[in-house]
């Protein structure tokens, strides 16, 4: 069994703005935990913090003050060992795979260096986990598709044996119509391998089918949090409010259209809203 836990999280950038440089708070105190069979789910616009904290997560990033915390079975995870524990899905699958390797050099590279057996039948059986038949292994990342692209950066997440898994994500640069399957193998894996997964989307009508709870996150702060369907279908946050109403911007990944900024503004400084306590603070 494997639980992460992430301790009040701040993460700041320095950015040039003219001659000075100031500093910019990204993550804002942000704690969540993940635990086996559950999928939390990240939602905010584009800017609001989601891929830093996936990128402090997945160890691309280390956080400026916060804690995060493995436990498999009871025990903490020492530092050399998280990543046989935790990994990530990235949003682009395109950019994520060496087109001069085949698939079968993709998983068979996780395995070896998490010390797992690597023959041709662990990468049959990587790939049979995420529904992709066996001759994929031959082939190179150009002769796949992107949702098949996509299953295949599910396996390697999954090669190192892992139990907590990060997706960024997963399916905005996919077709729309292929979105829905790569969700749904997430789902299954997450269902039947008992994985802990933080989904992080600027969709909530997907935060809400494929998670248990959700978190939304507005410049690098979690103003509201609670069970998917309370938070969805008895929005307490303003900000919650205008990301419910406001329609997707089908150019603009995250962007949502008829927002009026001093609107957000004003949402985003009011209390947060905890669906489990039912307090705002
Ligand atoms: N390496 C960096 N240096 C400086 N600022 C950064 C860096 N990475 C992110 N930021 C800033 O931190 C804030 C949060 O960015 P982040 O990418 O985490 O948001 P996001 O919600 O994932 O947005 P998107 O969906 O567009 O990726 C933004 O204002 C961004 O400009």
């Amino acid at each position: 069994m494997t639980t992460l836990e992430a301790q009040d999280l701040v993460k700041d950038f320095h950015v040039r703005v003219g001659l000075r440089r100031v500093r910019l708070r990204a993550v804002d105190g942000v704690s969540f935990s993940l635990t086996p069979g559950r999928t939390v789910a990240l939602v905010g616009e584009s800017g609001s913090g989601k891929s830093t904290i996936a990128r402090m997560i997945a160890r691309l990033e280390k956080p400026s003050s916060g804690r995060i915390t493995v436990r498999s079975d009871g025990g903490e995870v020492p530092s050399k060992h998280y990543r046989d524990h935790v990994q990530m899905v990235f949003q682009d699958p395109f950019a994520s795979l060496n087109p001069f390797h085949t698939i079968a050099h993709h998983l068979e590279r996780p395995l070896k260096l998490h010390g797992r057996p690597h023959g041709h039948s662990e990468v049959v059986s990587l790939l049979n986990r995420v529904s992709l038949p066996e001759d994929m292994a031959g082939r190179r990342p150009h002769e796949l598709s992107g949702g098949q692209r996509q299953r295949v950066a599910i396996a390697r997440a999954l090669a190192p044996g892992a139990k907590v898994v990060v997706a960024d994500e997963p399916v905005s640069m996919l077709d729309v119509s292929i979105r829905l399957g790569v969700l749904n193998l997430l789902a299954r894996l997450q269902r039947e391998e008992q994985l802990a997964v933080l989904y992080i989307t600027h969709d909530l009508a997907t935060a809400r089918h494929f998670s248990d709870d959700i978190l939304v996150l507005y410049k690098g702060r979690v103003v509201e949090r609670g069970p998917a369907d309370d938070v969805i279908l008895n929005p307490q946050h303003p900000y919650t409010r205008i990301l419910a109403s406001a329609a997707p911007n089908p150019d603009a990944r995250g962007r949502l259209l008829d927002i009026n900024p001093a609107d957000v503004e004003r949402a985003g400084a009011e209390p947060s809203f905890d669906h489990y306590t039912g307090q705002r603070t």
